[in-house]
């Protein structure tokens, strides 16, 4: 049997602005119902992915396809649904004709409603789109991205500047057109936002994958554990012994990232016979991330 085609892929893709090699011979795939998070410090060549991938910018060397087929084709660009990280839209406009105006464009749209109560913006209809807040504006886009039942959904950065609330809708929303057969590709520098909407991570870093596979795959690459406790141990302290990664107060509490939680433990059970509410919990793609991320390691490697 044939294999599936990738509703997205990159092969070998190399992308310059300039001096700058943005995109260093990348790969990548995307399949039906499967929502990939592309994460990576800033520079890592995230938005440049999805601008190959958009037809907004061709590789220099190697290909972009959507669908098998040129992503600057309009067949491709009809099963596309797209949120970039920011959008100019007409601010006299309400939000209903904004919808309705990206709705046309698609063979099948869904209905105005179901869009916006999609993304939680049912009640804003009728307001113009300028009146509205930026959390509210970006929910708008959103919309937008989903209005035309897109099988392909590119979000770049979708959640940044919303609170918990929209983010929670806009989650629902992203795992529900997944569960429709969608396929996702979001990028974000939320790490928990990856963790729960993913079914799989690329880490980049300058235009190269760090990293790829399901997050329990990352995540088991460091193997880190974090401990937390309630400690009079300065964190500096704490982050200067030799088996901590990282050591920081966070709501009060001392949270220590390492490879080697029982050392760790002893030892500040030692320095603080007072100590607290000790807790050890396995590396999040927090950890994966700092520590693939981090510059000495990768000179390192
Ligand atoms: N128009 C441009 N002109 C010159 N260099 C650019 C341009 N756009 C991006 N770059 C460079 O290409 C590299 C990749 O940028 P890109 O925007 O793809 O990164 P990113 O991972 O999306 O970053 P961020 O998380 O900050 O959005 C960076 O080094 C960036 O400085």
């Amino acid at each position: 049997m044939l294999a599936p085609i990738p509703a997205a892929r990159l092969q070998g893709a190399r992308y310059r602005h300039g001096a700058v090699c943005a995109l260093d011979g990348l790969d990548l795939e995307l399949h039906a119902g499967e929502v990939l998070a592309l994460l990576g410090p800033n520079g890592a060549g995230k938005s440049t992915t999805v601008d190959l991938l958009l037809g907004l910018k061709t590789p220099d060397e190697g290909e972009a396809r959507l669908f098998g087929a040129d992503p600057r084709g309009v067949a491709s660009r009809l099963q596309v649904g797209v949120m970039l990280q920011s959008a100019v839209l007409p601010e006299r406009l309400t939000v209903r004709e904004l919808i309705e105006w990206a709705s046309c464009h698609y063979p099948h749209p869904m209905p105005v409603a179901d869009a916006a109560a999609l993304a939680g913006i049912g009640d804003l209809l009728a307001k113009r789109y300028g009146r509205l807040s930026g959390g509210q504006q970006r929910r708008v886009q959103f919309a937008i991205a989903l209005c035309g039942q897109p099988r392909l959904l590119f979000l770049d950065e979708p959640t940044t500047g919303l609170d918990i609330g929209a983010r929670a809708q806009v989650w629902a929303a992203v795992r529900s057109m997944a569960a429709q057969g969608c396929a996702v590709l979001l990028t974000t520098h939320y790490l928990e936002e990856a963790e729960a909407l993913a079914d799989r991570v690329v880490v980049l870093d300058r235009g190269r994958t760090l990293a790829a596979g399901t997050t329990a795959q990352v995540r088991a690459l460091v193997g880190g554990r974090r401990i937390r406790c309630l400690t009079a141990l300065p964190a500096e302290v704490v982050a200067g012994w030799p088996q901590v990664r990282e050591a920081q107060v966070v709501g009060g509490r001392l949270e220590v990232v390492t490879g080697e939680a029982e050392a760790v433990v002893r030892c500040l059970l030692d320095a603080d016979p007072a100590l607290q509410e000790l807790e050890v919990l396995r590396a999040g793609l927090a950890e994966a991330f700092v520590e693939l991320t981090n510059p000495h390691a990768r000179e390192a490697a």
